[in-house]
């Protein structure tokens, strides 16, 4: 049996993740299960917890489940990524939760408890890639996606808007991306990009923005690379670019079932090595977080990860 570990981000979801722990500690404790939890104390207190986790328990297997957002599981995976003992496993307690939409992992925090303390079988555990993102002298994972331009000025805004917090009290965080997308699509100035996939280069005139995908889903369930799969060793690529402002809003709806990818202005590649550059520096994030301004170089990470996982499970149901 694995060691097991949670790394808690209390103030996810504005903190109303500290209920969906006091849930999980409650639910443990009638079970008797050991366990250590720390909680993240600052941001980037995962990966931090998360590196120095694998270096103590040298190689020991360990199960290192992220209790949060997607921002909690992004930080965890950075620090977890270099020790290959340490399987990560989630449990949903942020607005958005994309990791368990794309990775088959319970939606319902006490079901994605029920993942994690159940007897594994091997196929429980499943490699897969991950994105590192350079960019300002630095490398960053990414396990969902990144992406440059509106998207990220979108998430910028919305991580920092008070309207998040009162949106989450009313249980509708994921409305926050939608409002700040509204509005800040009045000003936003588009920007030419030169992109590069695998050594051969790509112009496009007026970008929204690009992104870079590992998994489907992004920005709270939207399906922006409907085939993107995340242990087929490539990276889905989406750019969006010369469309009218009120043609964007029509191309976003249809980002929640994948229809985008139908409309010419929606250009979709894949590849292993990517580099992209603007005509001026725009706004990066990375599965959600800010990451800088571009230009930048992504890379995909074969089979970087180890997570816990009912992937294999809804494929033998299926079949
Ligand atoms: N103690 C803390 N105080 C302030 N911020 C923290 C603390 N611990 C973690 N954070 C930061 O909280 C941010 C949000 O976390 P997370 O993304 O997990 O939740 P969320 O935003 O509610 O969910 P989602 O990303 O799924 O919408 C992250 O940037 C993380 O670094």
């Amino acid at each position: 049996m694995e060691r097991l570990y949670f790394i808690v981000n209390l103030q996810a979801k504005n903190g109303h993740c500290r209920k969906v722990w006091e849930k999980l500690e409650k639910e443990m404790g009638k079970q008797k299960i050991d366990y250590h939890a720390f909680f993240t104390e600052y941001s980037g207190h995962a990966a931090d917890l998360a590196d120095s986790i694998g270096r103590n328990e040298g190689n020991n297997p360990v199960l290192l489940i992220a209790v949060g957002g997607d921002g909690t599981i992004h930080e965890a995976a950075n620090g977890a990524a270099g020790h290959p003992h340490l399987c990560l496993g989630f449990i949903p307690g942020g607005s958005g939760n994309d990791f368990s939409r794309g990775y088959a992992i319970p939606g319902s925090p006490m079901q994605a408890l029920g993942l994690a303390l159940r007897n594994h079988r091997p196929q429980d555990f499943h490699a897969i890639d991950a994105g590192k993102l350079s960019l300002d002298g630095r490398d960053i994972y990414f396990v969902n996606n990144m992406g440059a331009g509106f998207d990220a000025h979108v998430a910028k805004e919305s991580n920092q808007t008070r309207m998040k917090a009162m949106l989450n009290h009313l249980g509708m965080g994921r409305l926050v991306y939608i409002f700040i997308l509204i509005k800040e699509l009045i000003g936003y100035q588009q920007t030419d990009l030169e992109l590069k996939v695998d050594g051969v280069q790509y112009f496009y005139k007026k970008v929204w923005f690009v992104t870079v995908s590992n998994q489907k889903y992004y920005g709270g369930g939207m399906n922006i690379a409907p085939d993107a799969s995340p242990d087929d060793g490539l990276l889905d690529i989406t750019v969006v670019h010369n469309l009218a402002k009120w043609k964007l809003l029509l191309v976003f709806i249809t980002v929640f079932w994948g229809g985008h990818i139908r409309f010419r202005e929606v250009s979709s590649l894949r590849g292993k090595e990517i580099f992209i550059e603007t005509e001026r520096p725009v706004a990066v994030h990375a599965d959600g977080e800010e990451a800088g301004t571009t230009p930048l170089g992504v890379k995909v990470q074969e089979q970087a990860l180890k997570i816990l996982t009912e992937r294999q499970a809804l494929i033998e149901r299926a079949g």
